[in-house]
């Protein structure tokens, strides 16, 4: 599903003439299979965001391999990437990034609206998926007049709109009450059991790690060897 070889990342600070180089991400070798679901995990600052947009085409690597889906993604430019990411990856926000101009409904219905998938269809499909989320009443709404809990609902219908084979997660639960993430962690492992969906999540939460099939530590910006035991989160810390 995903193939990283030799990749690294830096990034370039400073003024013009002046630039530093911040040496980010060494060396990742990684594979993930379809259905997997993994857990990025380590300190503040070890990459793991860095690497999880470089995953997600949202920042081209300074140098390496990236396969996604069989396809050599690194040659992708921002045109094919968009369509790609469209089509393949659904992404859960810790800050559920909806369109607080958009109704709740709209904002479920975007992901379809942007593929071209014909009005009625549509329609059906952003209904379908608000009902199964229990979110049908807040079709009217906008992001700003429902609670944390139905705005995450909201942002994993539009998330699985286009039923995407691979999921991107930022701490998908970084804002939810224990409720709403036991609802979340729940749905996680339904989709992936059910549709084989894969999940590549970043956590600092022990429960969301707990239901990943293999961690990846991330230590000052290299891939730790995996550990048959792997490592309880608050090792990490
Ligand atoms: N756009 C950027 N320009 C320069 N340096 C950056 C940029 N983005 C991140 N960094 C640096 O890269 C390093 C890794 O950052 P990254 O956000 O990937 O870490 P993280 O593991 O996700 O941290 P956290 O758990 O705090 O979110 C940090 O030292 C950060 O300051």
């Amino acid at each position: 599903m995903i193939e990283v070889n030799g990749l690294h990342h830096q990034f370039l600070i400073g003024k013009r003439g002046a630039e530093r180089r911040v040496p980010v991400l060494h060396d990742i070798d990684l594979a993930i299979e379809q259905g997997e679901i993994v857990a990025i995990v380590g300190r503040s600052g070890s990459g793991k965001s860095t690497l999880l947009h470089i995953l997600s085409g949202y920042l081209r690597p300074t140098s390496g391999e990236l396969r996604v889906l069989g396809q050599d993604v690194t040659k992708f430019d921002e045109g094919a990437w968009s369509r790609f990411r469209l089509e393949r990856y659904g992404f859960m926000f810790q800050s559920f990034q909806l369109i607080p101009t958009m109704t709740a409904f709209e904002n479920v219905e975007l992901p379809l609206t942007l593929k071209g998938v014909a009005p009625e269809r549509r329609r059906k499909r952003a209904y379908e998926l608000m009902d199964r989320f229990g979110i049908a009443d807040c079709a009217g709404h906008y992001p700003g007049e429902l609670s944390g809990g139905q705005q995450q609902r909201v942002s994993v219908a539009r998330a699985l709109a286009l039923d995407p084979p691979l999921v991107m997660a930022d701490e998908p639960t970084g804002s939810l009450d224990s409720e709403n993430e036991a609802n979340l962690l729940a749905l996680i492992r339904e989709l992936n059991r059910e549709r084989g969906t894969t999940f590549v999540m970043i956590t600092h939460d022990e429960q969301v790690a707990r239901i990943a099939h293999r961690r990846l530590l991330l230590q000052d910006g290299r891939l730790q060897p995996h550990r048959k035991e792997a490592p309880m989160i608050h090792e990490v810390f």
